[in-house]
């Protein structure tokens, strides 16, 4: 039996990515195989998108024909190196596309030797399409596995290529990014509470401010400062809010936010 696309973890990031890619019609379920452990996770994802379903990482690194998509935590990323380490695969040699944290190309390409590898550092927006995705290139690829890497993240949102150097950074910014901007929406709407709004208005007003602030950044091409300029009235209330802001150490907080976060993914990847 041979497949087009084998993806080996359907946790989060694997169903967002398997999801987008089955409703685009990049692939059709029969070409499609899943390795996942969790009895009841792959009883969901044979039910809910009808594709091939096994516990056998090394059935969907032999069938897999195209794409080899790794999608596991990186701490189970050396057991499954071992696992696979003895299967040779003689007629085909599909691209392996990585979006393991902190693992390097070098991890990558020593245990799929000769095989294209690519790492990626997507995010979870990919799971509505509006996802940010970072993509390196490994020693074995070509022009045509770059093309099928954009085609696969672009179906997810948009990708760009930086260098391997850069990754962990990246993985620190969009990759942990959404957690930071969800804690965002979660505290104005508790200070809307605290203000004395109803929750359920509190939480509507924060998430459409943060939304339609980036839809306006996004589509404006507005430097971010500007848009801060034209809200702020001299004397006016947004000055008073920012000024506490700025006490309190907010732009700070998140640039040490993203610090840490590119440290701990050069630490996963040692
Ligand atoms: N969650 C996020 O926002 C992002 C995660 N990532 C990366 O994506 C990877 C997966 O993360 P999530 O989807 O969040 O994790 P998850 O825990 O939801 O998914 C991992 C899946 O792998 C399965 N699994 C465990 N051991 C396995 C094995 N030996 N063989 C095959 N499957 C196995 C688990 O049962 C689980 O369903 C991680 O390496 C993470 O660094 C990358 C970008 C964003
Ligand atoms: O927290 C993590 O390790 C993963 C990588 C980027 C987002 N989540």
């Amino acid at each position: 039996m041979t497949r087009k696309f084998g993806l080996i973890g359907g946790g989060i990031m694997g169903e967002a990515l398997l999801s987008r890619l089955l409703e685009r019609g990049i692939y059709q379920p029969s070409e499609v195989i899943v390795s996942e452990p969790q009895p009841s996770r792959q009883a969901f994802l044979q039910q809910q998108y009808d594709v091939t379903v096994t516990i056998d990482n090394s059935l969907v690194f032999q069938q897999a024909q195209e794409v080899i998509f790794l999608a596991v935590k990186p701490q189970v990323f050396s057991a499954i190196a071992q696992e696979l380490a003895d299967i040779v695969l003689a007629e085909h040699s599909p691209l392996v596309i990585s979006i393991l944290a902190g693992v390097p190309l070098h991890h990558l390409e020593a245990a799929f030797p000769g095989l294209p590898v690519i790492r990626a550092m997507p995010n979870t927006p990919a799971t509505v399409g509006a996802g940010m995705t970072a993509i390196c290139l490994g020693a074995y690829t070509n022009a045509k596995h770059q093309q099928k890497a954009a085609e696969i993240f672009s179906a997810v949102g948009e990708v760009v290529e930086v260098s391997e150097s850069l990754m962990d950074a990246v993985t620190g910014l969009s990759g942990s990014g959404p957690a930071y901007v969800s804690i965002l929406v979660e505290a104005l709407a508790d200070g809307g509470v605290a203000a004395g709004l109803p929750r359920g208005i509190a939480n509507q007003l924060a998430l459409q401010t943060v939304l339609g602030t980036a839809q306006l950044l996004h589509e404006s091409k507005m430097h971010p400062a500007e848009l801060k300029d034209r809200v702020t009235s001299p004397g006016g209330t947004t000055i008073a809010g920012i000024s506490q802001l700025e006490k309190a150490g907010f732009r700070s907080a998140l640039i040490e936010a993203v610090k840490a976060a590119t440290a701990r993914s050069q630490e996963l990847g040692k």
